[in-house]
């Protein structure tokens, strides 16, 4: 994987130009009602713990915008919240977040003749939602399907989990991994990157001795997401 940067937008470019991951430093302005997402390009300067993080209402947008959960013992639901309610809710956020499978004709379509990269979410995704975070355990049947499609086409997990723990659980040392909501990216090694080596991107080894390519846009902000996982 070959990183370029400049000092605001460090992209994903290699091979990939048409499928390039941005990843600008941005704050949601607002969450409307349509679904749509608006980011601006004006730059907030970084908090420095994690309590600025929660004050400046980071946390609370990140909260907006993910869905809410479908299936919640009722015995945690506030009181003002019946679970016909969340249901509700739920099929409301479906309409303005449908599953692409409903679309995979569509998109296969769209795909045709470009180079592809597949970009996965763990938990929910490769994993099934339980209460305990620890025993987000992925199947042997997930693994083996993970490890088909990244022997096709480059393949990332990207969580808000620690990187560390992604592996854990997936242990398949030919995917991409972006953990910390993607501040600490670990990839694969690959024959065609001999030249054009990012200097932001150092030569590591995985927990298993392994060679690997490790790109931490903001290191110095990982001991405290440590602190926050
Ligand atoms: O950014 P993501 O990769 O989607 O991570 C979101 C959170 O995932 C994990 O929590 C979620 O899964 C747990 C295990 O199924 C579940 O118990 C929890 O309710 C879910 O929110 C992870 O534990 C969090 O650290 C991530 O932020």
């Amino acid at each position: 994987m070959d990183l370029k940067t400049s000092h605001n937008s460090p992209v994903f470019v290699d091979p990939l130009p048409s499928l390039a991951l941005p990843m600008t430093y941005t704050t949601p302005t607002s969450f409307p009602s349509s679904g749509l997402y608006l980011n601006t390009p004006k730059k907030k300067p970084l908090p420095s713990k994690i309590e600025e993080v929660r004050a400046a209402g980071w946390l609370d947008l990140m909260l907006a915008s993910s869905p809410p959960r479908k299936r919640q013992s009722k015995d945690f639901l506030p009181h003002d919240v019946q679970a016909d309610d969340l249901d509700l809710r739920y099929r409301n956020w479906m309409v303005n977040y449908p599953s692409a499978l409903g679309s995979f004709e569509a998109i296969t379509e769209l795909a045709r003749g470009k180079k592809l990269a597949l970009f996965l979410d763990y938990d929910g995704t490769l994993s099934p939602i339980v209460d305990n975070p620890a025993n987000a355990v992925m199947s042997d049947e997930m693994r083996a399907a993970v490890r088909h499609v990244a022997s096709l086409f480059p393949t990332a997990i990207i969580s808000g989990r620690s990187r560390d723990k992604v592996f854990d659980f997936v242990k398949l040392t030919e995917l991409y991994y972006a953990g910390s909501h993607g501040m600490d990216i670990m990839g694969p090694i690959r024959k065609s990157e001999s030249n054009g080596h990012h200097v932001e991107c150092v030569r590591s080894t995985d927990s298993e001795g392994k060679e690997v390519n490790l790109f931490q846009p903001a290191s110095e902000f990982l001991p405290m997401i440590a602190e926050g996982v």
